[in-house]
């Protein structure tokens, strides 16, 4: 059974010419567990409306989005929001961490906001930043950290809840080759030990060659690779 399925989506923009524009036509994909899954296509094709969907952060205009073969737009606003907090770990090109706040606290916020206790909290970050080789950095806020740091603590805050699948939308986008491979040697070392999966959205080739499964988002529809 996947773990996150969706069937015959379709999303329609009005598009910039005044005309409607179809970046998602009756497509489907499923993510096996502990699977992961990479959709690669060119710039404007739909591949973050895509993404937002699966991960309930937008609506499709038809089709529907199971997680474990329910509906995740017919849960309520309040349940599809707790559901986002304990099973998905987002992550995106531009990590939109707090700046406000330091690398330890911006990486507590999703385990505070799903109850734990400040400590437990606390104590999970910094074994997340411990893992991640920047437990030094613990108390620095995003502007004293370089892109690569900045990526890592917004990959543990995506995992402080433990969830059972990340969607990263080009995760490693702004960062230079060696910061590339830190990241992507870390969500395989995730996968390996937790089990999770993982569904990526990225141009670059190497990451989808590390994948079990590639699609390709053309013209509204998914072909696999
Ligand atoms: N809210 C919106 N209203 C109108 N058009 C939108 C909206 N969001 C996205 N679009 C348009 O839909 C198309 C798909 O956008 P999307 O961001 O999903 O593509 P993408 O494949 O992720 O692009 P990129 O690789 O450049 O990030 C683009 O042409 C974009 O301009």
């Amino acid at each position: 059974m996947p773990i996150l399925e969706a069937r015959d989506i379709t999303k329609t923009y009005n598009g910039r010419d005044g005309n409607p524009l179809t970046v998602l036509d009756n497509t489907s994909i499923a993510i096996e567990k502990g699977s992961i899954v990479t959709i690669v296509g060119a710039s404007g094709c739909g591949k973050s409306t895509l993404l937002h969907i699966l991960g309930g952060l937008d609506r499709p205009d038809s089709g529907t989005v199971l997680w474990q073969e329910e509906s995740i737009y017919d849960m309520g606003k309040e349940i599809l929001a707790k559901f986002r907090n304990k099973n998905l770990g987002f992550v995106f090109q531009f990590h939109h961490l707090l700046p406000e706040f330091t690398a330890v606290e911006n990486i507590m916020m999703p385990a505070l906001i799903g109850n734990a206790t400040e400590q437990q909290a606390k104590e999970k970050a910094l074994l997340l930043l411990r893992d991640f080789g920047i437990a030094d950095r613990a108390e620095h806020r995003p502007t004293q950290l370089s892109g690569g740091e900045q990526q890592r603590v917004a990959m543990a805050r995506a995992l402080i809840n433990d969830p059972d699948l990340i969607l990263a939308d080009e995760p490693t986008g702004n960062l230079d080759e060696r910061n590339t491979e830190i990241l992507l040697d870390l969500l395989y070392d995730i996968r390996r030990k937790k089990d999770v999966s993982i569904l990526l959205i990225t141009h670059e080739k190497n990451i989808a060659e590390r994948s079990d499964l590639v699609y390709e988002l053309s013209h509204g529809k998914l072909a696999e690779l």
